[in-house]
């Protein structure tokens, strides 16, 4: 059994180069083997039960609206209670499996994944229209995750190595980290294998049993990482997997008064919404619920008129336009001081011109949006962005077969606008205009969300200073605003963007247990 002295210290999982052939026939190759399975049926998972329900969830791939991943089970609120006592019956034996050997569980998952780690971003690919190498990194983030969290329940585990206490003659004092109990865990679907993994892997290794309601647009991936941990002998009733609708079971099992904690990844509507519903006492519950709930953000980059300009543009169309924007992390504003205003908007235009809208099996650089709901309302804030700012790139469809939308930039555009102020979740830019440094950095600030930012200058003072006031959970300077690692860069954001639950730090896990204090007169 591994322990903390005989596992290798955490790296992070490198990067695939596709400009290399050999690494771009690799994933044509996976996509080509995930394309035969296409189609298929998938059942709940409630204990060793495989449960199909007459009712379905159909994935589509938006890049192609036609081609259907896959038909998905569909949880009811029967079935959900039915997973719920499974959940709960596992969790008394759960609890009881040493920490080493609920570790062990996710080194073996860990490495298995990275064997087949281009099914997996294949899947991604098809079912999420991430290009390949955004689908890769959320690969490497999900088998990240669970390396890190499995050496974390290794070093939690050890008594007294959190938190040492103060020696007492005569008394013998320990303190352990206990499980909750049954958790739901509700993913996104932008990262729709990194995050779930993240969440339900944290979760498991803690000593929880949970209830796994993927995003209703990404459930195959969702599957797929489940029965990876059935193949590596994850006890049954461990992970139960019922998607479903958030509004039926999700609402079920949140008010359910036997949940005792709800990790949720999401919107700020359904974070506040769950919440506010778990935080009522259901009748025969005898525990407060623990919500984490990390949610949406309106991120920016500010630059001045010291930074590397051509760097600061980049980072920008990196930041706005990865995964067609539909990362929390997304830079969707940008505040340039005025003096360079001009030359960085231009710069930034020109390099958003340059996209190529595509499909995602293709490697374009940007693909569709998720699906047609997203679609609706990142064309109708373009619509809003007309009137708030002045259009340079993009500004509605793009061709294609699925959820296109081109990259599109708004300049001069008000602190207070709407395309400014509400999380649009798409390839769309605001830039605004500060007379200076500090005006910039207030108008950053000037948000009800706070994930993450960015600060390009290279004067050292002022990088002090955005360091102390840019109010978000990952501040960055010089660099994009997106792709945090794992360990490096423990991830999560302030006010509405959530609990600052920060995925990937030393603190996580804490969320998912509770202290216990013995104290023993020798
Ligand atoms: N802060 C972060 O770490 C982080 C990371 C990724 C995504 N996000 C945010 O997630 C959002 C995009 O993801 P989304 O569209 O999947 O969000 P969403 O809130 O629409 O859905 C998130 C999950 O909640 C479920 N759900 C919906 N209604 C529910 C209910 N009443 N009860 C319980 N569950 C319910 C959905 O099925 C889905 O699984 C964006 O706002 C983005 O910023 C945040
Ligand atoms: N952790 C990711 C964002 C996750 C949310 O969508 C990043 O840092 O870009």
């Amino acid at each position: 059994m591994n322990t903390l002295t005989n596992v290798k210290p955490f790296v992070n999982e490198p990067f695939t180069d596709f400009s290399k052939e050999e690494n771009k026939q690799a994933m044509e190759a996976a996509i080509a083997k995930i394309k035969a399975e296409l189609g298929r049926e998938y059942p709940l998972h409630i204990g060793s039960k495989k449960v199909m329900t007459e009712a379905r969830i159909v994935s589509i791939n938006p890049g192609d609206k036609d081609e259907v991943i896959g038909h998905v089970s569909k949880a009811d609120q029967a079935l959900a209670e039915e997973a719920m006592q499974t959940a709960l019956q596992a969790f008394e034996s759960w609890k009881r499996v040493p920490a080493a050997e609920r570790a062990d569980y996710l080194f073996k998952a860990a490495e298995l994944m990275r064997q087949r780690k281009h099914e997996f971003s294949a899947l991604m690919i098809l079912e999420s229209g991430k290009n390949y190498a955004e689908a890769d990194a959320d690969t490497a983030e999900a088998i990240d995750f669970i390396e890190f969290y499995a050496r974390e329940m290794l070093r939690l585990s050890r008594t007294n190595e959190n938190q040492p206490l103060t020696k007492i003659a005569g008394e013998t004092n320990n303190l352990t980290y206990i499980p909750l109990g049954v958790g739901v865990v509700i993913p996104p679907w932008n990262f729709p294998l990194a995050i779930c993994v993240g969440m339900t892997t944290a979760a498991v290794v803690s000593g929880n049993t949970v209830l796994l309601k993927p995003a209703s647009t990404t459930p195959i991936i969702a599957h797929k990482f489940v029965a990876l941990m059935e193949e590596v002998g994850l006890p049954a009733g461990v992970i139960n997997y019922i998607p479903g609708s958030g509004a039926e079971v999700g609402d079920y099992l949140t008010t359910h008064p036997k949940t005792r904690f709800v990790s949720f990844t999401g919107s700020k509507e359904i974070g506040l919404r769950i919440n506010r519903l778990a935080a009522e006492t259901a009748p025969g519950q005898i525990w407060i619920k623990r919500v984490v709930a990390e949610m949406g953000g309106k991120d920016g980059i500010v630059v001045d008129e010291t930074a590397d300009l051509q760097a600061a543009a980049q980072a920008i169309v990196a930041s706005a336009f990865g995964f067609q924007g539909q990362k929390c992390s997304a830079g969707s504003r940008a505040f340039i001081v005025e003096s360079v205003y001009d030359e960085v908007v231009e710069k930034v235009a020109e390099l958003t011109k340059a996209l190529q809208v595509g499909l995602p099996e293709t490697n374009a650089p940007v693909g569709p949006v998720i699906d047609q709901g997203s679609y609706d309302k990142i064309l109708n804030y373009i619509e809003i962005g007309k009137t708030e700012g002045k259009l340079l790139a993009g500004g509605g469809k793009a061709e294609g077969n699925g959820y296109y939308i081109e990259p599109t930039v708004f300049a001069d555009v008000d602190g207070k606008a709407r395309i400014m102020q509400e999380e649009i979740f798409g390839p769309v830019l605001a830039i605004g205009k500060a007379k200076d440094w500090k005006e910039a950095i207030a108008l950053y600030n000037d948000t009800e969300f706070g994930l993450t930012g960015a600060f390009f200058s290279s004067d050292e003072d002022r990088i002090e200073e955005a360091l102390e006031t840019m109010h978000c959970g990952n501040l960055y300077i010089n660099r994009k605003c997106t792709g945090a690692l794992v360990g490096a860069h423990p991830f999560g954001g302030f006010n509405m963007s959530g609990t600052d639950s920060k995925a990937g730090g030393y603190d996580y896990l804490l969320l998912f247990t509770q202290a216990k204090l013995t104290s023993r007169k020798n």
